[in-house]
């Protein structure tokens, strides 16, 4: 049986890990579907496709070797049409027989498709969440004891951090602008 497992992995963090060892109880086969393949260097979405295929591939190699797992890691560009996302997911992919997800859009969406979605638990949220990682890393707080040893490898690799304090600090100004004005007019005035 082959399974499928889709997310932004902004980074793949240890609850995407635990979910994807629980996975490998069930399956003989998963894909790892990169979602949002096309976007990379914001505060939301920091890391490359490319990037995400390194941090996942070398992750898994652990359940490859343990289980017998075989994976493949597919990346998945967004559509701006919801109702012909899963069509999309399955040109994309190797054929899967069920989903695991546990976006509620994502749930709805292939159960509308009439594919089986399972879902688990949440493995320590209050922990391991995407944007609270991300964070931490702007912050400079501990944040390596919550993703697999081989993202940290990836992270390092491509100066990672330094890259998401970047991309977040010109969102913050960006969004000061959308909401305060860029002050383009005053420098303009001042150029006479
Ligand atoms: N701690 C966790 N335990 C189990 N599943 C998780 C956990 N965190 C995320 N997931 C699930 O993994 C999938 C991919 O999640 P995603 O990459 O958006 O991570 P996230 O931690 O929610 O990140 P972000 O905060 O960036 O949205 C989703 O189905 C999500 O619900
Ligand atoms: N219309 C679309 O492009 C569409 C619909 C549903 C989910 N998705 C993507 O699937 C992924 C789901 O992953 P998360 O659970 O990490 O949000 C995201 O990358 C999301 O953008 C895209």
């Amino acid at each position: 049986m082959r399974g499928f497992y889709i997310g932004r992995f902004q980074p793949y963090h240890n609850g995407h890990h635990t979910m994807v060892s629980t996975i490998a109880e069930e399956v003989d086969e998963l894909v790892l579907g990169i979602g949002s393949a096309g976007d990379s260097h914001s505060a939301h979405d920091p890391f490359t496709a490319g990037e995400r295929i390194m941090m996942i591939t070398k992750a898994v190699r652990e359940y490859e070797r343990e289980d017998d797992l075989v994976t493949y890691v597919v990346p998945i560009e967004d559509l701006n049409r919801n109702s012909v996302w899963v069509s999309h997911v399955q040109s994309m992919s190797p054929s899967f027989d069920v989903a695991y997800s546990n976006n509620p859009l994502v749930v709805q969406l292939f159960e509308e498709a009439g594919i089986e979605v399972r879902q688990s638990s949440m493995f320590e949220r209050d922990r391991l969440e995407g944007s609270d990682i991300r964070q931490r890393m702007i912050d400079g707080e501990t944040w390596r004891d919550r993703v697999p040893d081989a993202v940290v490898e990836t992270i390092e690799e491509i100066n990672g951090i330094q890259r998401l304090r970047t991309v977040a600090e010109d969102d913050v100004v960006e969004r000061w602008e959308a909401k305060n004005g860029s002050g383009g007019e005053s420098v303009h005035r001042d150029d006479h």
